[in-house]
């Protein structure tokens, strides 16, 4: 029997809204069996880069602002430097979410950079593994992955609108990614271990 997977969820939310995201990326990997920490990034300490450090997977969440994620986030990828230089985030696994007031709004940048933040670290991908909804007439926008992406979760919310407006389809899809990254990260360390012992 193997331990279940530690993932934690690494992320910035100015207001609120990215912090739904992340609570469904939670609940998707809880109900995949693994055990779940969230770390906001804004403020690290040492408990902070322990959970990070011993876990298994990080996915990383943050509004996209001006065209990528925002100031607080890169501010805390910057400071992985050091992990980075001796390649202490090598083979976790590894996914990313983001939200933003425009229908596009440049979430694709968000995106990308969470996934070359991880490639930097050698940590492994997992993609959001959905097909897109709402891209057939007879398809809608309640539809899972509704806004098309592949790298990762995606959410669109009108700015002025409170976090408990996030529409349902998003904090679905962003369930999605927290089961998908569990059940990922499982097969990876079962994997792992059945190499190891062989
Ligand atoms: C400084 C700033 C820059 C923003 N830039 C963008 C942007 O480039 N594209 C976009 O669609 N929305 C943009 N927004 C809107 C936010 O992405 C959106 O309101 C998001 O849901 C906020 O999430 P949060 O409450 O987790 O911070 C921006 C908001 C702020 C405050």
């Amino acid at each position: 029997m193997h331990k279940p997977p530690r993932i934690a969820v690494a992320y910035h939310s100015g207001r609120g809204h990215t912090e739904v995201l992340a609570q469904a990326v939670r609940t998707g990997a809880q109900a995949a069996g693994a055990e779940t920490t969230m770390v906001i990034v804004d403020a690290m300490d040492d408990a902070k880069w322990e959970i990070l450090d011993t876990a298994d997977a990080i996915v990383f969440g943050a509004p996209t602002y001006m065209g990528s994620a925002s100031g607080k986030f890169h501010a805390f990828a910057e400071s992985t430097n050091k992990r980075w230089a001796r390649q202490a985030w090598k083979d976790k696994l590894g996914s990313g979410f983001t939200i933003s007031a425009c229908k596009a709004g440049d979430k694709d940048s968000s995106l990308g950079y969470f996934a070359t933040l991880g490639a930097q670290h050698g940590m492994i991908w997992v993609s959001l593994g959905l097909l897109p909804g709402w891209h057939l007439s007879h398809e809608s926008e309640n539809d899972l992955n509704r806004l098309g992406y592949f790298n990762g979760a995606a959410a669109t919310l009108p700015g002025d609108l409170p976090p408990d407006a996030v529409h349902k389809a998003d904090i679905a899809t962003a369930e999605h990614l927290g089961r998908r990254v569990a059940e990922q990260t499982a097969a990876f360390l079962t994997g792992r271990a059945a190499l190891t012992h062989r």
